[in-house]
């Protein structure tokens, strides 16, 4: 492991604490890694949905990561709500800087179902933000907009895969399976390489910042210099348990444990 590890997310805020830059930030020192945190978006939201939005400026964005970068490298960083154009360019600029692994969270709508991106940032997102990315992972209804194939099952989630990494540039991808119906599995494709990992569907309705949180374990992993495979599966052990013990936090969809997940 690296002395000092250090992971960067790229989000917006969620001021009840369930998603976005302080969910990952909980996940990045639960892993034991030194979090740093440049924020796209203010939202005003809770467990119950999302009240408004507040885009910070591309030129303030830019700002945050130059003083980050003027400084310190991150060893990995991920993105989640990146709600503009302008944005999405100047996190790619960056990226092809400093050449370091980048995960993808290409976060769309919240749990609640209320937009988080203005529609003509997915199509910048899978022509020029997805090719400089070591790893995409899009729940069902975000590879379904990416890729443009509706997802039903094992046979399309491959199918899916293949667009990602053949026509898209991905070098690998993880479609998780949150939303399909039985178990809850996800899959890890890298090239001609399949690793799918599931654990039984977990009865609850809090799954508010899953995918940001997911996403963020992976990103601290490979801040240590693990590989994709193991980065992912003790991501999906980590979620897994985080959901298992959720604190019951709000009056709607609630948030994750981050104090639960005690393996290596
Ligand atoms: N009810 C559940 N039980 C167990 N695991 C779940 C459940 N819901 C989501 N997950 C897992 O949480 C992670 C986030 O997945 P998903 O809900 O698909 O993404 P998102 O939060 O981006 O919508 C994945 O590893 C998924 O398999
Ligand atoms: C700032 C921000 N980023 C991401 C999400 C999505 O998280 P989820 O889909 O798990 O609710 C969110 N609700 N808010």
């Amino acid at each position: 492991m690296r002395k000092f590890p250090i992971a960067l997310t790229v989000a917006g805020t969620d001021p009840t604490g369930g998603a976005g830059v302080l969910a990952d930030s909980k996940a990045f020192h639960s892993r034991g890694v030194y979090g740093m945190a440049a924020v796209t978006s203010l939202t005003a939201q809770n467990t119950r949905g999302v009240q408004d939005v507040y885009n910070i400026p591309a030129e303030f964005l830019e700002r945050q990561l130059h003083s980050i970068f003027s400084d310190e490298v991150p060893h990995a960083m991920k993105s989640g709500m990146i709600a503009t154009v302008e944005m999405m360019e100047v996190i790619m600029e960056t990226v092809e800087k400093y050449d370091i692994p980048y995960v993808i969270d290409p976060v769309m709508i919240a749990t609640s179902g209320d937009a988080l991106i203005e529609e003509r940032s997915i199509e910048f997102l899978r022509d020029s933000l997805l090719p400089v990315a070591m790893n995409v992972t899009p729940n069902i209804h975000e590879a379904e907009k990416i890729t443009g194939q509706e997802i039903r099952g094992e046979a399309d989630v491959r199918k899916a895969a293949k667009i990602f990494l053949k026509e898209l540039g991905l070098q690998s991808v993880i479609i998780k399976g949150g939303h399909l119906d039985g178990d809850a599995v996800d899959y890890l494709f890298t090239g001609d390489d399949e690793v799918a990992v599931g654990e039984s569907r977990i009865d609850t309705k809090h799954t508010h910042g899953t995918g940001c949180t997911f996403s963020a374990v992976i990103t601290a992993e490979l801040a240590k210099g693990k590989t994709m495979e193991e980065s992912f599966r003790t991501a999906k052990k980590y979620i897994t348990s985080a959901i298992k013990n959720s604190p019951g936090i709000g009056k709607g969809n609630g948030p994750v444990n981050h104090f639960s997940f005690k393996g290596e």
